[in-house]
């Protein structure tokens, strides 16, 4: 008999209260498809006050035994769940932050599975930020969402104290601090651009929505599937009590991959290349700006003295690279975009070095560069590290800069036009062309 000693809250004992929230830490509590797998809650034990648990080497699963007056069943003290907290993990835990609330769409998805343990493992918000995941799937992936939370569980993330699934953005979504909103539908063989946007706009319409309604009122919001950029700016402007700022198009992804191509050429470490802009859309129009990028700190073209690669050869592999990489796999990048993920979010909540900068796609209101307001346009950021960001306000902009960002701020205006019935701007008008409109996966 294997013996495990179990802290127990410190106000009254969540196993005498069947509204409690330990409750739910029986596997798989089902409301309206929203399922939750919890931790004993942090901070708020005693030492004075323990239970211990009992575990069958050779039974499946703990059973609670009762100490101080207090009942516990084996329903209630939930398997692997009393099985990984101890009084040693209690004693760290006692320097942890906040828990804060993380909301991930498309969680069934093949980003979600590199991200999701990313996130739990302290990689992303630190070793001393415990975690909620709030998963958001479909009646499609409610089943393989099980599955991930399963996986999750079978982990044993010290800093993981919960996973809800479920599939009302309304519920799933309540007081979260960060929402990634992966889940977009992809576009399928023979799909016009605008059915796709409009496809996938709805989604991100609802999901704005329900931000709104139920997510904290300062959410930072990550949207990846695409067509990022508008599906972010449809995402802000359905939620208008979230500031705008708070909602960013991944384009990270697109930076590293620039870094990647510079080292390569010039035959250095990628951590040599610093500030990598992408202006503009994620799409072939993006724009990778080797004219402000340096490496070693030197601009790069004193370093790469072929000029005519840097405008042609760096910046279409840079643009097309999805698409390459989709011929090879089969399908579209997924663990270096979680990894990007990771770098976006980190961006933000830690303090940028000094002089450099990252890029993200964000709501061009008062931006310093003329482009056109009112759409999600990816550009230089830096960070203080409190989640929030500033533009950087003093990039040169040359004239084969300029003419390539207004190429790319005129696909973006397009497709604002076609899905202004989805941001609350009239009727959409789509008039969208067959080639500078294309997904970075599309070629
Ligand atoms: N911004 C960037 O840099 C990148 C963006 N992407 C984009 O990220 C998105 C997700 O990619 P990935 O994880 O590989 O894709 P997957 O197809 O593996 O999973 C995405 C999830 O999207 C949801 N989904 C699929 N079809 C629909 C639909 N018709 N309606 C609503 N939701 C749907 C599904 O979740 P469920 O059934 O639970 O709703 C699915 O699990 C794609 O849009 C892709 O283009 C990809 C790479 C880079
Ligand atoms: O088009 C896609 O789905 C893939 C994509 O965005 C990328 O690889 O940058």
């Amino acid at each position: 008999m294997a013996m495990a000693e179990l802290s127990t809250p410190k106000t009254t004992s969540p196993f005498l209260n069947s509204s409690s929230r330990l409750r739910l830490s029986s596997k798989l509590h089902l409301s309206n498809h929203f399922r939750h797998l919890l931790l004993p809650p942090l901070h708020t034990t005693t030492p004075n006050s323990k239970i211990s648990c009992s575990v069958s080497q050779n039974s499946q699963a703990p059973v609670a035994v009762q100490e101080n007056g207090l009942v516990k069943t084996k329903k209630e003290c939930y398997g692997v769940f009393c099985l990984t907290y101890d009084l040693k993990a209690e004693e760290e835990t006692r320097s942890w932050k906040k828990l804060i609330n993380i909301a991930v769409s498309g969680a069934a998805g093949m980003i979600s599975n590199h991200l999701l343990f990313k996130l739990a493992s302290g990689e992303v918000f630190g070793p001393d930020q415990p975690i909620a995941l709030k998963l958001l799937g479909s009646e499609r992936s409610i089943q393989a969402l099980e599955g991930v939370a399963m996986e999750l569980e079978d982990s044993l993330f010290p800093l993981l104290r919960e996973v809800d699934i479920g599939t009302d953005p309304n519920e799933v979504f309540q007081d979260v601090e960060w929402a990634i909103l992966i889940g977009a539908k992809p576009r399928g063989p023979g799909m016009e651009r605008a059915d796709l946007l409009d496809i996938n706009g709805q989604i991100f319409a609802e999901q704005g929505k329900a931000l709104n309604k139920a997510a904290s009122p300062n959410v930072k919001v990550l949207v990846v599937g695409n067509p990022c950029n508008t599906n972010a700016l449809i995402c802000l402007k359905n939620a208008p009590n979230i500031p705008a700022k708070n909602f960013h198009a991944l384009t990270r992804l697109d930076e590293n991959r620039a870094k990647c191509q510079l080292a390569l050429k010039a035959g250095v470490f990628y951590d040599k290349v610093s500030n990598m802009t992408i202006w503009g859309n994620h799409s072939t129009t993006q724009v990778p700006d080797f004219l402000n990028a340096r490496i070693n700190g030197l601009p790069v073209k004193e370093v790469i003295t072929d000029h005519k690669w840097l405008e042609e050869g760096f910046t279409e592999s840079v643009q097309k690279r999805g698409g390459l990489l989709i011929q090879k796999w089969g399908r579209s990048s997924a663990a270096s975009t979680a990894v990007s993920i990771v770098d976006a979010i980190k961006s933000l909540v830690t303090p940028t070095p000094e002089g450099d900068w990252f890029s993200t796609g964000v709501y061009t209101d008062g931006n310093p560069y003329g482009i056109e307001e009112g759409l999600v346009f990816s550009m230089p950021c830096r960070s203080k590290g409190d989640g929030d960001y500033e533009l950087v306000k003093d990039v040169e902009i040359d004239d084969y800069l300029r003419q390539r960002i207004a190429k790319s701020e005129a696909e973006l205006l397009a497709e604002k036009r076609c899905v202004a019935h989805l941001t609350g701007e009239g009727i959409a008008y789509c008039d969208l062309g067959p080639v500078d409109t294309m997904l970075p996966g599309e070629v």
